[in-house]
């Protein structure tokens, strides 16, 4: 797995796939550039007039629900069943669900409605949507105790999808098969749009292979282990503002061997 994982980072800058994301006016910049440093091409297209032209050409689909509207769901909605026609697989992002009533009906909606490839969200997000009580005020997670590894296998399977909870130690399941990530750093909560980003990372892999599996743990590792690298490169007189372009430094230079080097991964059974 390591060995297939480690060729997607060559993959991507070969293939130089199209990800269309639907997403946030907070992060939107940041989420084009880092797939942008990953080596895919990103296209941020909002409106319903042009999802159904822009989702056509594209090799993987990011739904972010950091910033929501009527109109930003039928959009939602609209280039989700053109790329589950086109079998263009799709990456949920349920920014602040569980914090705003509105928003967790609409993304129920939108599960209901699409077949979602893979789900990234922190904590209070993926506890919200496999039924517990939203403990967020906002799009940071609240920590609630609650088994991460519990969370991911739940959603999973109650979506029939890939669930991804981020957090210190990050969890992937697929139903049956949980694997745990220990990357990361502290640092990677206090700028905001790190989650964002790793969704567009996971959506850059999961647009060059068809398992999806590996695509969302080189998305999610990748950024932890870029946090890592980036924190051990600032100076004592270098804080947030240094971290976040040490982390696109990073992020452009990582390829498969820096990330096997890197990756601190484990399979439960
Ligand atoms: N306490 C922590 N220590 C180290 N890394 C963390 C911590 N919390 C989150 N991360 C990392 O930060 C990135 C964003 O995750 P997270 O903060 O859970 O997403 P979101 O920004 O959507 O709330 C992930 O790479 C995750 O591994
Ligand atoms: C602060 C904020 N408010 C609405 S969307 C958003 C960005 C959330 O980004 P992330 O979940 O990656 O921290
Ligand atoms: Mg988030």
């Amino acid at each position: 797995m390591l060995q297939t994982i480690s060729e997607l980072f060559e993959l991507v800058k070969v293939k130089n796939p199209l990800i269309h994301q639907i997403t946030n006016m907070v992060t939107i910049n940041d989420c084009a550039n880092v797939t942008l440093a990953i080596g895919a091409s990103p296209v941020m297209a909002h409106s319903p007039e042009e999802v159904e032209d822009v989702v056509s050409h594209a090799h993987a689909l990011v739904l972010n629900c950091g910033t929501f509207s009527e109109v930003t769901f039928q959009s939602m909605l609209k280039a989700g069943k053109i790329a589950n026609e086109l079998g263009i697989p799709i990456i949920l992002d349920p920014v602040g669900v569980g914090a705003i009533t509105s928003r967790e009906k609409y993304v129920k909606s939108i599960l209901e409605s699409i077949r979602i490839d893979i789900i990234r969200g922190n904590e209070s997000e993926l506890d919200c949507l496999a039924g517990g009580i939203g403990t967020s005020k906002g799009v940071d997670a609240i920590h609630t105790g609650r088994d991460h590894e519990a969370i991911a296998n739940k959603v999973a399977n109650m979506f029939g999808c890939i669930a991804i909870v981020s957090g210190e130690v990050d969890v992937v399941s697929n139903g049956e098969r949980t694997v745990i990530i220990k990357n990361g750093h502290p640092y990677l909560t206090k700028i905001t749009g790190t989650g964002c980003m790793s969704t567009a990372l996971i959506a850059s892999f999961a647009s060059v292979t068809k398992n999806l599996m590996e695509a969302s743990i080189a998305g999610i590792s990748t950024m932890g282990i870029a946090g890592e690298l980036a924190a051990k490169c600032l100076s004592d007189k270098e804080g947030l503002g240094t971290f976040k372009v040490n982390l696109f430094d990073v992020i452009t230079l990582m390829d498969g061997n820096m990330w096997r080097r890197g990756v601190d991964i484990f399979e439960e059974y």
